[in-house]
């Protein structure tokens, strides 16, 4: 059996990457579609206090698990369904319950080290880094993270200075030369998401 289109999709905090993914998603509607969120392969710390686990920094390399992740993308290559699990933002660790995800001719990878690990990288067909300005990152973030992270203003300010923006510049901005396209603004570019919809369904065609 031939092996799955394989995309990631990396960029910084509130770059739109989730909104770019479901648009691609939506376009592709004809397609079944396996998606994984890197953010549920953040490190298990229900044996943490919660006070161990603000101190954490959740935008550094380390705060994940990609073997697991690998394994699990190893495993859909297969054609093999993998239970995959979830993560709960509010007790920043994972949630009891896992997902069975079934292997599909696509397989979309999507986080902020989307990019950054080359074991992943080397399994990806299509690489994409959604670059979008960090004074419009940073408002998003702030309005999504009061709304849907259970987050006061003060503690996102407060982690975007100290831990968000620090690790963006070492860590998640320098993956953008691995990427294969770059979409300026996120989710309202029509033209780049047409552009890989395009050449994903060329893919697929291959198979
Ligand atoms: N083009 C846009 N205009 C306005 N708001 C947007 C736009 N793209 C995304 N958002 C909002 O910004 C927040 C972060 O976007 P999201 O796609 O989740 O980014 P990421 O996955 O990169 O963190 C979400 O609340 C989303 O609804
Ligand atoms: N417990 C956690 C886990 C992660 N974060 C932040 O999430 C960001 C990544 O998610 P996006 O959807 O914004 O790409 C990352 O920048 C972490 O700081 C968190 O605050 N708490």
């Amino acid at each position: 059996m031939n092996k799955p289109t394989i995309i990631g999709i990396a960029g910084g905090t509130g770059s739109g990457k989730t909104s770019v993914t479901r648009k691609i998603i939506a376009s592709l509607e004809e397609h079944d579609i396996t998606l994984i969120e890197q953010d549920y392969y953040y490190k298990d710390q229900s044996h943490k206090t919660m006070e161990e686990r603000l101190k954490t920094n959740y935008d550094h390399p380390f705060a994940f698990d990609n073997d697991l992740l690998i394994e699990h993308v190893k495993s859909l290559i297969n054609r093999e369904s993998v239970e995959i699990p979830t993560y709960d933002y509010v007790n920043h660790t994972r949630s009891d319950k896992t997902i069975k995800i079934e292997p599909k001719n696509v397989i979309i990878i999507e986080g902020i080290f989307a990019l950054e690990n080359e074991q992943l990288r080397d399994l990806m067909d299509v690489k994409i880094y959604v670059d979008t300005d960090s004074d419009i990152r940073i408002l998003r973030r702030l309005s999504r993270d009061i709304k849907e992270r259970g987050r006061s203003m003060d503690s996102v300010i407060n982690q975007y200075l100290t831990v968000v923006r620090p690790m963006h510049l070492q860590f998640i901005e320098p993956t953008k030369r691995f990427s294969d396209i770059i979409i300026p603004e996120g989710g309202e570019n029509i033209v780049a998401i047409d552009i890989i919809t395009t050449k994903i369904r060329s893919l697929i065609k291959k198979l």
